[in-house]
């Protein structure tokens, strides 16, 4: 098993969020995260990628192992688009950055610096990243978020290699992203036991 979670629980500020959550992930796989707003799909997901801290279970396959997509794109607006992805790189230990620009179609921005991308442009270079940090275990969050249909698909593209290759991915997403490797993973908001009723409050 790639990732295994079991019995985890997480507060935010003091206040319970997911409780008694449990999930195996295998290579090949994608687990898609579903929920309402609020439900704890963000936090579930940075407790994987080790941002956040859990108070109860087990995570196993983790650390080292997990490449984060988050909200924000880490991306170094003077640098241009090819000196974010080799920087990348050599953080991870790798070199390989040529298949991250054709893949996700960046190769007519390589000198561009990233502070002037576009909104997807940027998307694109943070989901590129990925790519490059050669770590098995994806963890995005709400990825397809600016890419138009086109780019969604790249992205699609690009996750079905990685499973293809042996990788997994977590994903919290509202988009249909056509992976037949992927299975639904509801994410239920906590809600906190009932206080048991005091006797003279149970006829009111
Ligand atoms: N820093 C924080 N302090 C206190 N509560 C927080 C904090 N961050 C998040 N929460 C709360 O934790 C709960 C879960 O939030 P989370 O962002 O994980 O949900 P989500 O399912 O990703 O939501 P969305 O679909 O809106 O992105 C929410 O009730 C939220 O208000």
């Amino acid at each position: 098993m790639m990732l295994s979670v079991r019995d985890l629980a997480v507060s935010r500020g003091g206040v319970p969020v997911l409780e008694g959550v449990s999930f195996d992930l295998a290579a090949g796989r994608a687990l898609v995260l579903r929920g309402p707003n609020g439900s704890g799909k963000t936090t579930l997901l940075r407790t994987v990628a080790g941002l956040q801290p859990a108070h109860e279970g087990r995570i196993e396959g983790a650390g080292e192992r997990i490449a984060y997509a988050g909200h924000s794109d880490g991306l170094k607006a003077m640098l241009s688009v090819t000196e974010n992805l080799r920087f990348w790189a050599q953080v991870f230990g790798t070199k390989e950055i040529s298949d991250a620009l054709r893949d996700f179609d960046l190769e007519a921005l390589s000198d561009r610096p990233a502070g002037t991308l576009s909104a997807g442009q940027k998307r694109r270079l943070g989901l590129a990243r990925l790519m490059v940090t050669g770590r098995p275990v994806w963890v995005l969050d709400e990825p397809t978020v600016s890419l138009d249909a086109a780019s969604v698909a790249l992205f699609a593209a690009a996750v079905r290699r990685h499973l293809e290759a042996g990788g997994a991915a977590l994903m919290a997403t509202h988009i249909e992203l056509g992976l037949e490797e992927a299975e639904i993973f509801d994410v239920t908001p906590f809600k906190a036991a009932p206080r048991a009723a005091k006797q003279d409050e149970a006829f009111l």
